[in-house]
């Protein structure tokens, strides 16, 4: 029953000499990415603000696989700017919208600019890929008759809010609300969604993160332990592939996905199943997940006296 509930319907969508554009193709798990993807044949274009570190990229791309990147320098709080690099670029089969910027901080002691910056540039970034690139990518599944694929880079930050992460998870959940309502949207055109949850990623994004993270953030995200940049890639360019809503990276992650299923599209019957025979169970070992980080804030708040 479930193999026939199972909507939308599984597509596999071909990287190969297809165009493939990644936002914040110039570092980390950008880059990873456009370099694994770039190995499998695909042409790859990679969108970030800094020049200097785009052309650094192109060479690590080339040097790594032979492949010579399309790159386009743009900050996606830009609208027009965003618009200009994806004519630049031509028509997409695979949007990577991966680009984002995290500060965690108690949210009482975060600058509102700070705050709005995360927002601007997280969500609405993302907001004006999506808007650019959709035109030529309904065109371009009509011409080639393949299905193609806007993948949005969440975090599981985006599937539980965690202590220092206000600002954060609040755009990281955004793109969830996002991602589903423009599944609906775009079925029609042969285009797939799918939301990338990754844990903590050795990058250099991460690294700087690690210079102003609250101690209660390290041990709450430290839950779901970390993941090279290479793996978080290889996850997510294979959830792409196979036109997954809803992409786990890691075993923590796939607790997590069934833990907030919602009603997300599921397009795989043996996942459905195990959301379905999972639901409870791994509600139960969330509660256990929350208690946990609750007695940890509380010790850890009385060893600091530290109002609250
Ligand atoms: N590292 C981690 O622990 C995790 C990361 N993630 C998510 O993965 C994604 C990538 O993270 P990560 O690889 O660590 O980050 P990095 O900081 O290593 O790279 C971020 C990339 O995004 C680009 N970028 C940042 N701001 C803008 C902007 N305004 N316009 C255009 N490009 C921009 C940067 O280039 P430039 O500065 O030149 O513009 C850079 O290429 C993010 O969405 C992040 O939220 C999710 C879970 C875990
Ligand atoms: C069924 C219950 C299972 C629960 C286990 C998983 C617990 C997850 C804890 C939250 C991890 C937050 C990582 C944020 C990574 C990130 O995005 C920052 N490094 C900034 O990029």
């Amino acid at each position: 029953a479930l193999a026939l509930l199972a909507r939308p319907r599984a597509k596999r969508i071909p990287l190969k000499g297809r165009h493939v554009l990644i936002t914040g193709g110039s570092s980390g798990i950008g880059l990873a990415m456009a370099t694994a993807a770039a190995r499998e044949g695909a042409r790859v274009s990679i969108l970030a603000r800094n020049v200097a570190r785009l052309e650094e990229a192109r060479g690590a791309i080339r040097a790594a696989t032979g492949q010579d990147v399309g790159v386009h320098a743009a900050d996606v709080r830009d609208a027009a700017a965003v618009s200009g690099a994806l004519d630049e670029a031509g028509p997409v089969d695979v949007l990577v919208c991966n680009h984002g910027v995290f500060v965690p901080q108690e949210l009482e002691k975060q600058e509102m600019e700070e705050v709005k910056w995360m927002v601007d540039i997280n969500l609405m970034g993302t907001f004006h890929l999506v808007k650019a690139a959709l035109p030529a990518m309904k065109e371009r599944t009509k011409e080639t008759g393949l299905p193609a694929s806007i993948a949005i880079m969440s975090s599981q930050a985006g599937q539980v809010g965690v202590y220092g992460y206000t600002a954060y998870s609040a755009s990281k959940f955004a793109l969830r609300g996002l991602g589903e309502a423009l599944q609906h949207e775009v079925i029609a055109d042969n285009i797939h969604v799918s939301l990338v949850f990754p844990p903590d990623t050795e990058t250099p994004g991460f690294a700087e993160e690690n210079k102003r993270r609250p101690e209660l953030t390290n041990i709450i995200a430290g839950s779901s332990g970390g993941m090279k940049a290479d793996d978080v890639a290889r996850k997510a360019l294979d959830g792409i592939k196979s036109g997954k809503f809803i992409v786990p990276c890691n075993f923590e992650g796939a607790m997590l996905a069934i833990a907030t299923a919602g009603l997300s599209p599921q397009s795989s019957p043996l996942m459905a199943f195990l959301e379905v025979i999972g639901a409870g169970l791994m509600r139960f070992a969330a509660m256990c997940f929350q208690f946990n980080w609750f007695s940890t804030i509380e010790n850890w708040y009385a060893k600091n006296k530290k109002h609250a």
